[in-house]
């Protein structure tokens, strides 16, 4: 097949195929014929889109679009079947298709997650989506193994996938995107070798959302070091609201909150109002002056300060590295789950009271934390997807030190990538040379 080669600013090459490979079918979401079956011939090794369209569910008559066969990607397998639904079958409930992108797709924590998307745990059992998978060069094999293991599953409520290794493509009209891939740290990298490495992804990425993404897409980074790269990846998506953009602070939450019951002896549902303040490494701070225990205040609960502030703390901030310690990898399961319980944050209203915990843009912040940051910060929601900070936060001595201490590192990281918000020269002065929590 041939295909061609163009050099690209970013890291890696993007490969574009002829126009006249290009076809995909996905007319069964704008069709109410009879159910026809019409395989196409698959070429391996392309840039695919996947359309499946299961029995169960019918999706609203929607008006012909005509597209430009270059905006079409090539479908594979199962996925080239048009099904055309008979009219008895349709649903007078079907919401709109949801597009979400997951960068990342064939790696670890998406193993986990794109199951748990396509299965309705997150937009409930009515909400139909399409998948989009961004996947590296290296993996876009691996990449369709994952779409034939979606295909396997049935899920009534999965409509489309396509998977690619252009984000331009990819995330056209993504209205949630997931960015989960990046390049972990290799033997002797500096921390800075990381940012930047990992940094270059998330301009590219950045630019692509911009370009090509839904206005108001809400934007999950999970790719260390996530804070940092979710500010390089707003930097680069000025036509997006830089409120829309979050770095994933939630498995350092639920970690958090399974401790505080251990200690106090409870089920972990009795912790509330847990937040993890600042940068998801071993400076973060998990707050365990503001969280309660059965509503009271967990220093009323657990009166063992000196576990809260040396123990507890350490705990959450390293957690991770004796996670990889006993299980070889670092955590996909749980950093899955996490990110589905960030994502229903979003789309749910906060429970009265409580809140949750996100790292988000500083800007106009009410803790005097530096703006112009990704700082993980106390968040409560109506469910919209939008958010707002949570005002009544006490603070004391040991909170305000350990929270300048993380935005010190946040500081100090956002001038290392200056060359790549647009903010001048990078300067990398690095305090020290801190761990992200997986690294140990
Ligand atoms: N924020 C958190 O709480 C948290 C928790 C755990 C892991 N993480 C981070 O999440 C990231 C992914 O973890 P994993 O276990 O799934 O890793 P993994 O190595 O299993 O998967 C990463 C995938 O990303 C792909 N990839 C690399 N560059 C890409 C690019 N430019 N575009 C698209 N895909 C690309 C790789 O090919 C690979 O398939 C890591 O950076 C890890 O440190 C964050």
């Amino acid at each position: 097949m041939a295909v061609t080669e163009l050099s690209t600013p970013s890291y890696t090459k993007t490969r574009l195929f002829q126009s006249s490979q290009l076809s995909c079918l996905s007319t069964h979401l704008h069709s109410h014929r009879r159910l026809t079956f019409r395989p196409l011939p698959h070429t391996r090794n392309s840039r695919i889109c996947c359309s499946v369209a299961p029995k169960q569910v019918q999706a609203p008559a929607a008006p012909e679009q005509t597209q430009d066969p270059k905006s079409k990607a090539e479908c594979f397998g199962v996925f080239c079947l048009t099904y055309d639904l008979i009219a008895e079958e349709e649903t007078k409930s079907w919401k709109k298709l949801i597009n979400i992108a997951v960068s990342g797709a064939a790696g670890m924590i998406s193993n986990h997650l794109l199951f748990k998307l396509a299965s309705g745990e997150v937009f409930g059992p009515d909400q139909p989506i399409a998948l989009k998978l961004l996947g590296s060069e290296r993996s876009l094999q691996a990449l369709e193994g994952v779409a034939m293991e979606l295909e396997d599953s049935l899920f009534p409520l999965l409509r489309e996938v396509s998977i690619g290794i252009d984000p331009y493509e990819v995330f056209q009209d993504a209205e949630w995107a997931l960015l989960i891939g990046a390049k972990p740290r290799g033997p002797g990298m500096e921390r800075a070798g990381l940012l930047d490495l990992n940094g270059q992804i998330f301009v590219e990425q950045g630019k692509a959302l911009n370009a090509v993404a839904s206005r108001n897409v809400k934007v999950i980074v999970v790719g260390n070091p996530c804070n940092t790269n979710a500010l390089i990846c707003l930097k680069n998506a000025p036509n997006i609201p830089a409120k829309n953009f979050h770095a994933l602070t939630r498995l350092d939450e639920n970690r958090a909150k399974c401790q505080l019951a251990l200690k106090a002896g409870v089920f972990y549902d009795k912790v509330s109002n847990m937040t993890i303040w600042g940068n998801h490494s071993t400076t973060q701070v998990p707050d365990f002056l503001n969280a309660r225990i059965n509503g009271l205040p967990v220093k009323e609960v657990i009166k063992d300060h000196k576990w809260l502030e040396e123990e507890f703390t350490e705990s959450i901030q390293k957690r991770g590295g004796v996670l990889i310690k006993k299980w070889g990898r670092s955590s996909a399961a749980s950093t899955a789950v996490s990110i589905a319980d960030a994502m229903k944050s979003l789309v749910t209203p906060t429970p009265e009271g409580d809140w949750f915990s996100s790292a988000v843009y500083t800007n106009g912040n009410p803790y005097g934390i530096a703006e112009d940051l990704v700082f993980s910060m106390p968040c409560r929601s109506k469910g919209d997807g939008d958010y707002e900070l949570v005002k009544d936060i006490q603070f004391d001595d040991y909170l305000r030190k350990r929270i300048t201490k993380s935005e010190a590192e946040l500081l100090a990281e956002k001038r290392c990538v200056a060359h790549l918000t647009g903010q001048g020269i990078a300067v990398c002065d690095l305090p020290e040379d801190t761990m992200l929590p997986g690294e140990m």
